[in-house]
């Protein structure tokens, strides 16, 4: 009889994972999309180095701000650097971007003068330091601007362009080798023969979700439910791969035969196989030359869901990054009783209003763990923790957010 553990102890396991050191790449900043920064990047510059003005307008000594005219002495575009000063009585029109000139203060907007040939009247005041742009407004010399751990993205990009950096070191994405096991599962396109076979949805769900949560992928499509066809696959996939996924073949059925693989044929290290969730219980996680195999159900639901909280985590780490499940709190629209001594994943719709989130069953289908559909449109899972009291409508329930995985 297998010894079934409890969610919480199968992360605190999943985490303790001894994972090979990350190695990192040099990439042009816009291939670094979506991947993780390796170093800290810190400004070796003011942002702007000098004032700067934040409008077209006129730059005065903000003493004159009452004056009945000012002399306009100069023009300042944007991008040159004007040599004459802004003393008492005088003005330089200034552009938005260009250097406030020496001894100016205050930009005063060109909406709110009048001009007369060669002076203006001021006909709206500013306050002191009007549209002029600190020293550092953007950021200041030393400033750590991103953290090592970040997953770059279009802020990232625009910084690391405006300090002139044109390639990062990232990590090298880990890379996930995902394979569906099953004589009853048809690729996309393979042609069916009798009416007990379906169409495998798994390998790509996984494959979809991985990739888009930051991993390299190695499709290794379906493979038949016999030791030798499993076997060939696991080994063949643990050489190329740092995670092997698998779907199908882990619970009791004569035909379960990956969980057999796993232990009796790779002897690979089992770290756990059963664990009181729902769905998912008998995902089987282990080790076999310091790469960790990831053997989830067969059922689509199960499979999918099991992959979020199991696989991605485990991407998450390899990347070093600061990413981490969505888990936020929402409002329950209905009472919920505990069914199971087991942590339960149930999906439901999530909306976003009156600054909360809120969720509802409407048009969730009930029945097994095979109901992949109930992850369309805007979806997210309840979590009941098995030791949880039963949910009350209207209580702050714990929620992943579906949506965000993308
Ligand atoms: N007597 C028992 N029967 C079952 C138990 C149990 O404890 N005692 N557990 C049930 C639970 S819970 C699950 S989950 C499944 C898991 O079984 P397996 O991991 O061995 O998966 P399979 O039997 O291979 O498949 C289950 C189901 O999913 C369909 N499937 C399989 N592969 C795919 C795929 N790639 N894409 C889409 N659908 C797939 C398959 O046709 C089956 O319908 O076991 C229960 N039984
Ligand atoms: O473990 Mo199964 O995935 O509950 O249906």
């Amino acid at each position: 009889m297998r010894e079934f553990i409890n969610y919480d102890k199968s992360i605190e396991i999943l985490n303790k994972i001894k994972l090979n050191k990350a190695t990192t790449e040099k990439k042009f900043i816009i291939d670094a999309i979506g991947k993780v920064i390796a170093n800290d990047v810190i400004a070796d510059h003011n942002s702007p180095e000098l004032p700067t003005s934040g409008m077209d307008g006129y730059a005065i000594k903000f003493d004159d701000i009452n004056n009945e005219s000012i002399k306009i002495i100069d023009k300042n575009p944007a991008g040159s650097v004007v040599e004459s000063e802004v003393i008492n009585g005088v003005c330089i029109k200034t552009f938005t971007g260009s250097l406030m000139p020496q001894g100016s203060d205050t930009l005063v907007p060109i909406e709110n003068v009048e001009v007369f040939e060669d002076t203006i009247k001021i006909t709206k005041k500013v306050p002191f330091g009007f549209a002029t742009r600190a020293i550092g407004e953007n950021y200041a010399k030393d400033e750590v601007l991103i953290k090592k751990g970040t997953v770059i993205g279009f802020a990232e990009v625009g910084v690391l362009a405006s300090l002139n950096i044109a390639q990062i070191n990232v990590i090298v994405n880990p890379t996930v080798a995902i394979a569906s096991t099953g004589s009853e599962i048809l690729d996309l396109g393979e042609v069916q023969t009798n009416e007990a076979q379906i169409r495998s949805s798994n390998h790509l769900t996984i494959e979809a979700l991985c990739k888009t949560n930051g991993a390299n992928t190695l499709q290794m499509g379906i493979v038949e439910d016999d030791i030798e066809s499993i076997t060939n696959l696991l080994e063949t996939a643990l050489q190329k791969a740092d995670i092997v996924v698998t779907t199908g073949g882990v619970s009791v059925g004569d035909y379960d035969f990956v969980q057999d693989v796993i232990k009796d044929k790779l002897q690979a290290e089992v770290l756990f196989h059963g664990v009181t969730i729902k769905p998912g219980m008998h995902i089987l996680v282990a080790i076999k030359d310091g790469k960790t195999i990831i053997a989830l159900p067969g059922f689509a639901y199960s499979s999918t869901v099991c992959a979020i909280l199991y696989v991605l985590p485990l991407i998450y780490r390899f990347r070093q990054s600061n990413e981490a499940l969505p888990i936020v709190k929402a409002r329950i629209n209905e009472d919920f009783p505990r069914k199971m001594p087991k942590t339960v994943f149930t999906a439901c719709n999530v909306e976003y209003t009156n600054n909360e989130y809120k969720i509802n069953f409407d048009g969730k289908k009930k029945g097994t763990s095979a109901i992949l559909t109930n992850m369309l449109e805007s979806p997210a899972l309840l979590i009941q923790k098995e030791d949880s009291e039963d949910i009350k409508k209207d209580d702050l329930v714990d929620i992943l957010l579906l949506n965000q995985l993308k």
